[in-house]
Formats: structure tokens, sequence, C-alpha cells
């Protein structure tokens, strides 16, 4: 709070509460005109102030997100681990494991979303997506007016990762059918966690090794946060469930191959395949119970026949369609990065400081939080040009500007950071392409989709759609055969 730093020299917006600074409009499910304000007039390097004079750094500069997502990832760890001689004690991270445990699953679970992978796991994606197809059919012959497409679409992605990955089906995505808990759970999950942000970056790492686990849950109970139980309760159920997954292939493996091709996934799936090769695996990249479970894990189509992968992943405007909606509307607006020592983060673009000196690198503190901000790189029109803000398929049809190619940026995909770059980058990131075509090619060929009234996106963690007036996400659409 004393010393001056660089930080302090980089422009950005003044705070506008003593008491939170800018924090409330960085976090802000309303957020996205603040993020689209302060990128375009501050640029790729911005000062954010937070609780109590504290400050965050708003990064969507080239070769600093390089820098702290691929080459110096082992210093900048997601901020809200929590880690003590070099383990982690805490963290919501999807794999939320550290350095070599982190290397050893990423080894065994790259190949499981693999392209060949993929090919194999083609008919069970049409075969969910053809399950969805027809509940929607059921409930618009029976004349509903509008259908909460989120309410399918988050059940048929769960029943999707369910079958694929887990082995497991939550959902016969049959209408009226009762739900897994789990699945209304992931629903509820986004919303919460987002509303427990100043929770899990300031608190959370900070009494993390209070007591044992018995002494941090009676905490919990004890706490007055109605958030913070459903949070909890969704956690247990997740954890309990997986378990549960866990113990089922368990006893499937134990009874042999006949058993496990009978399971759901035909011991194609993640699971199956991640505990034969962990069976087979050397003794230093065998994981633990503990680590297994840390993981989530018209025209070209012939009559009747259904599009084969080549097919579906070849097709040019669809995967525009794709790309562009992926690009301007990323899902994760941004990553939370902490420096764990301090750095010097080397730039791209040269920011001119508050004192008129001309900075090419940065001095980054111990302990500064970093926002990877996905969103306004994706959209930056130095990389994107002056329509970057404009959903333009036709833009992937023809060659890229060298503006983009010459950004070198480090996402995995695209030259977009949606899925994020390095060893942290998405691992399901040809499973959700997969995922988005066959939905999409199974629903358009059926129906005819419109909105019905106006939507409103919140900027939650992961972007949430809310119908207007609704208090809970939803996604109301106007749904008709297109036979009618
Ligand atoms: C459009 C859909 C998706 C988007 C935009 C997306 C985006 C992301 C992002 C930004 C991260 C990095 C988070 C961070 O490091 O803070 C991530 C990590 C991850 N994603 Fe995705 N994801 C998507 C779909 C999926 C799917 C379908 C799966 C699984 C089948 C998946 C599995 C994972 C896993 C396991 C990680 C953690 C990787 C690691 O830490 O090594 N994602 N995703």
């Amino acid at each position: 709070y004393i010393t001056k730093t660089d930080l302090d020299n980089i422009p950005g917006p003044r705070a506008t509460s003593f008491w939170k600074g800018n924090f409330h409009q960085i976090f802000n499910p309303n957020g996205w005109d603040f993020h689209k304000a302060i990128a375009l007039k501050f640029g790729s390097i911005i000062r954010i102030n937070t609780y109590l004079g504290g400050k965050m750094l708003y990064v969507f500069d080239p070769k600093a997100m390089h820098h702290i997502l691929v080459k110096d990832q082992h210093i900048y760890e997601e901020t809200s681990a929590f880690i003590e001689n070099n383990r982690l004690v805490f963290g919501d991270g999807l794999l939320s494991t550290l350095g070599e445990q982190h290397r050893k699953q990423r080894k065994m679970l790259n190949p499981v979303f693999s392209i060949a992978h993929m090919r194999q796991m083609i008919p069970t994606f049409y075969e969910v997506a053809n399950n969805l197809g027809q509940a929607v059919e059921v409930k618009v012959k029976s004349n509903v007016q509008e259908i909460d497409m989120l309410e399918w679409m988050a059940r048929t992605a769960l029943e999707l990762i369910g079958q694929s990955g887990l082995g497991y089906s939550f959902d016969s995505l049959v209408d009226n059918a009762p739900q897994h808990p789990y699945s209304i759970s992931v629903k509820q999950l986004v919303p919460v966690s987002f509303r427990l942000i100043f929770f899990r970056i300031y608190v959370i790492p900070r009494i993390a090794r209070w007591g044992p686990p018995q002494f941090r849950r009676a905490l919990l109970n004890l706490y007055p946060s109605k958030n913070l139980h459903q949070m909890r309760d969704i956690v247990d159920l997740m954890h309990n469930t997986s378990l549960e997954i866990i113990q089922q292939k368990r006893k499937a493996f134990e009874e042999g191959d006949e058993a496990v091709a009978q399971q759901i996934g035909h011991g194609k799936d993640v699971i199956s395949i991640l505990m034969r090769a962990n069976m087979e695996a050397s003794e230093e990249d065998r994981l633990t119970d503990d680590e297994l479970l840390g993981q989530e894990l018209k025209e070209a189509k012939g009559e009747g026949a259904e599009l084969s992968y080549d097919q579906l992943v070849s097709l040019p405007y669809l995967d525009a369609v794709c790309r562009e909606t992926l690009r301007l509307y990323p899902p994760v607006s941004s990553v939370l990065r902490t420096a764990r020592h301090d750095t010097i983060l080397p730039l791209s673009n040269p920011v001119l400081g508050v004192d008129g000196r001309e900075m090419h690198e940065i001095h980054i503190p111990k302990d500064t939080d970093i926002n990877v901000s996905i969103l306004s790189s994706n959209r930056n029109p130095d990389i994107w040009t002056s329509d970057s803000y404009d959903w333009k398929p036709e833009r992937w049809l023809n060659p890229l500007p060298d503006s983009v190619t010459e950004a070198h940026l480090p996402g995995i995909y695209s030259h977009l950071m949606t899925f994020i770059g390095g060893s942290r980058a998405c691992i399901g990131f040809k499973f959700s392409q997969l995922e988005m075509k066959v939905v999409l090619a199974v629903l358009l060929e059926r129906f005819r989709l419109a909105p019905s009234g106006e939507i409103v996106w919140a900027m939650n963690g992961i972007s949430t759609p809310y119908g207007k007036g609704s208090t809970v996400p939803s996604l109301p659409l106007k749904v008709s055969l297109v036979s009618e």
C-alpha cells in the first residue's frame, strides 16, 4: 500500500468507490459496457482499483498473455488457488492440481480428447442430440408457445459429457422426466459461484488452512449466507455423484470386459479409458483415486443419414458461425491469475505511464492479481480491425487480416483466447466444437428458432442468459417445425 510500483504508473479508470474501487464494475453481471469502455480508452494493459486501494492488472496484450499463460505460467497460478509449500491447499480450478500432478493428469487425458477419440464418440453425440430433437418436437407439437432452450441445452450438455465423458447417464432427455439433481445444480452453480466472487478471491484463500476440515465445515454451516450454503450443497452433490460413478466403474472393471462393454459409454468414455490407462501406467505416472476424481471432466447430408465427423467439421459456414460466435461472445470472459513471486512482464505494445514514461515491460510485485481478458482480446480492434464488435461469420471465409496473424496470440484455437492457451488451456475445446455442431445440425434440420422477447446475458463468470423478468437463468425461444 505504501511503496509505489509500476502498477501505480499504469493508467486505468478512476475508482468510483473508496471501499470497492472498480471491483463492482469489473465483476458485474451488466459489466459489458464497462469492459468495452476501458479496453477502448486505455488499451491492452490497464490498472484496476480493487478493495481498499488494492490493485489488479487487466491484461489483453498478446506478449503479456503469452508470458502469463504459457512461458511463465508456473509463476502465475490461478487466483483462488491457495498454495502452501508448492502444494494446492484449496482451489476451484477445473483440474485443481499443480505442477507434476497436473502434468500427469493432462498426459493421460489429452488422448481422450483427441480427434481420433472424438471420431469414435460421434454416434453417442448423435444419439443424445436426437433425443433432444425428439423431446423438443413433443413440446412443439403440444402447442407450447415458447420453450426455455437454456434448460434443454444445459441438460444436453450434461448428458453429452455424462455419456461420453463419464460413461454415466444423468438424463434420458424425455420431456417431463424427473431431472437428476445434478442437472438442476449445474444451472445454479454459475450464478451462485459468481455471487461469491469476493469470497473466492479474498476470503477463502485466507481461511483455507484454519484448523481441520471438520472445523471449517462447522464454520461454513454457521456462517449466515444463503449463497455459501447453496454452493456447499452443490459441491457435496457433485462430489458424491462422482464417487458413485467411480465405484460403479470399478465394479464393472472387476467383473471383466463384458460388464464394461455393457455400461453407458461402452468403455469408451473418459473415465473408463482413464481407469484402464491408470492400471497400465507406470508407477510414477499413476494417479490416485483423488486425482481421478478431480477430473471433469441439408446439403451435405444424404437422406436420413447422419453427417460423419469429417463432413460435419468441414462445413465452412457452420464452422465460420461457430468461430465468430466463440470470438465475439466467449462464454468465459476472463481468467484470473496471481503472481506467486516478483517478476517482469514484457509487452507487445508499450504503455504510456501516468508519469509520461514509455514502459516496454512491467515489474509485477508478488501477489498481484491479474485479470486476463478473453473478451477484450477477442474484440480488440487493433487485431480484429474496425468491425471487431460486429458479428460477421464471413470474416472466417476469407484470409484473416495480417494484424491477426502478426499478433501472435497465445490462444490454442484460431487466434482466439476463448479456450485460453498454455498447459492450462481448455482440454475440452474440440469436444465443445463437435457438441455445438452436432446439436446445431440436429436442431436446425427440424426446427425454426426465433427470439420471443428480450434476453439479457449476464457476465457471470460464464455468460448466462435471462429471459425478460426472469430471476433464474432462461432462454425462452419460439420454436416451430421446419416442415410446417
Ligand atoms: C464453449 C465451451 C467451452 C469454453 C469456452 C471453455 C473454456 C475454458 C477455459 C477458458 C478454461 C481455462 C480456465 C482457467 O484456466 O482458469 C478451460 C479449462 C478447462 N476446460 Fe473448458 N471450455 C469449454 C468447454 C469444455 C468442455 C466441453 C469440457 C469437457 C468435456 C471442458 C473441460 C475443461 C477442463 C478439464 C479444463 C481445465 C484444464 C486444465 O486446467 O488443465 N471445457 N475451459
